[in-house]
């Protein structure tokens, strides 16, 4: 079946998902040689807010507008970061996954504008982070360091950093790479130092479940370990049902020899409480591989630690 021509691709207008529109638009171009794409802009409630999260309603806050569009025949495909869909919930009804791309670099990384490392800061140094995931984590294991909140995007996260509002940032390695900004990476953390949130560096491509001109036409840009990955990753949030405000954090590795295995940890927001779990697939397929692991968590306490935490960590 001929696809629509042009595949119109609907983004959110931060240039990080610009750059990510454009990757698929290099790969379909690659794949399909004279196809025709056009980006579809939208900004979603995520983007316009730069308040506490919680208040939006939390999860979907940089999806929803993305999935209208799609569902109301404005665009064909869209392309979300893995670790902006929400995973205690389906997919918007009438939408799928086709494809998950090749896996970016699951890393954090800092940026400190005197090229400092992590372990080199001094007491006091204000770190720019709204994320309760690397909050709790630096906690635990940097407790003399000072987390500030900070959000919006990539870009104006390095104008607030440049214009004194915070004297280091933590943010995604690959997020950095997709803005061009890799130059500014002072360091890249370990997994051990600072474990990844699920879905971290994997881009999903979401269709219309019955427009199977446009599924036949992206779902040959998956990668399988990136799909197998994705799926062991997000059946655990699944299983773990945490909110916006639960610091959870792990990640999914194919293994040479063709194994998967998955580490995940939930944390207390003081990072007091670190569970931990990892497990290998063997035979079992990567959703019971997520759901084993969470069964483990849940075994050591996760779900009175998550249900501890309240949703919105301020008062209106
Ligand atoms: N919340 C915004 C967001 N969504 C995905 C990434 C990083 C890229 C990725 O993991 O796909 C980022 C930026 C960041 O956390 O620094």
């Amino acid at each position: 079946m001929a696809s629509p021509d042009p595949i119109r691709i609907v983004s959110r207008s931060s240039p990080m998902a610009l750059a990510q529109a454009e990757r698929v638009r290099t790969e379909l171009a690659a794949l399909h040689p004279g196809i025709t794409t056009e980006v579809v802009p939208v900004t979603t409630s995520g983007d316009r807010w730069l308040g506490d999260l919680s208040k939006l309603g939390g999860k979907g806050a940089f999806t929803k507008e993305v999935d209208a569009a799609l569902l109301a025949g404005d665009a064909d495909l869209a392309v979300h970061c893995v670790k902006d869909i929400p995973a205690d919930r389906p997919l918007p009804a009438g939408t799928a996954f086709v494809a998950f791309l090749k896996r970016d670099d699951i890393r954090d990384a800092l940026v400190h504008p005197d090229g400092l490392t992590l372990d080199e800061l001094p007491p006091g140094t204000r770190i720019g982070t709204s994320s309760v995931r690397r909050v709790a984590q630096l906690a635990a294991s940097h407790p003399h360091l000072k987390c500030v909140p900070m959000r919006g995007n990539a870009n104006r996260r390095l104008e607030k950093l440049a214009a004194g509002d915070a004297d280091a940032l933590l943010l995604a390695t690959s997020g950095l790479q997709r803005i061009g900004r890799g130059d500014v990476i002072t360091e890249i953390l370990s997994v051990e130092t600072m474990c990844p949130p699920i879905g971290a560096g994997i881009l999903a491509l979401q269709c219309r479940e019955d427009d199977t001109a446009t599924i036949d036409t992206v779902s040959a840009l998956g990668d399988r370990n990136a799909w197998r990955e994705a799926t062991a990753e997000r059946m655990l949030l699944h299983v773990l049902q945490g909110h916006c405000n639960s610091p959870i954090a792990g990640y999914a590795r194919s293994e040479r020899n063709g194994d998967l295995s998955l580490r995940a940890c939930v944390f207390s927001p003081d990072g007091k409480t670190v569970l931990n779990a990892h497990e290998w697939a063997g035979p079992l397929d990567p959703a019971t591989l997520g759901t084993s692991v969470a069964v483990a968590l849940l075994r050591q306490g996760a779900r009175e630690l998550i249900d501890s935490i309240a949703r919105s960590t301020t008062r209106h």
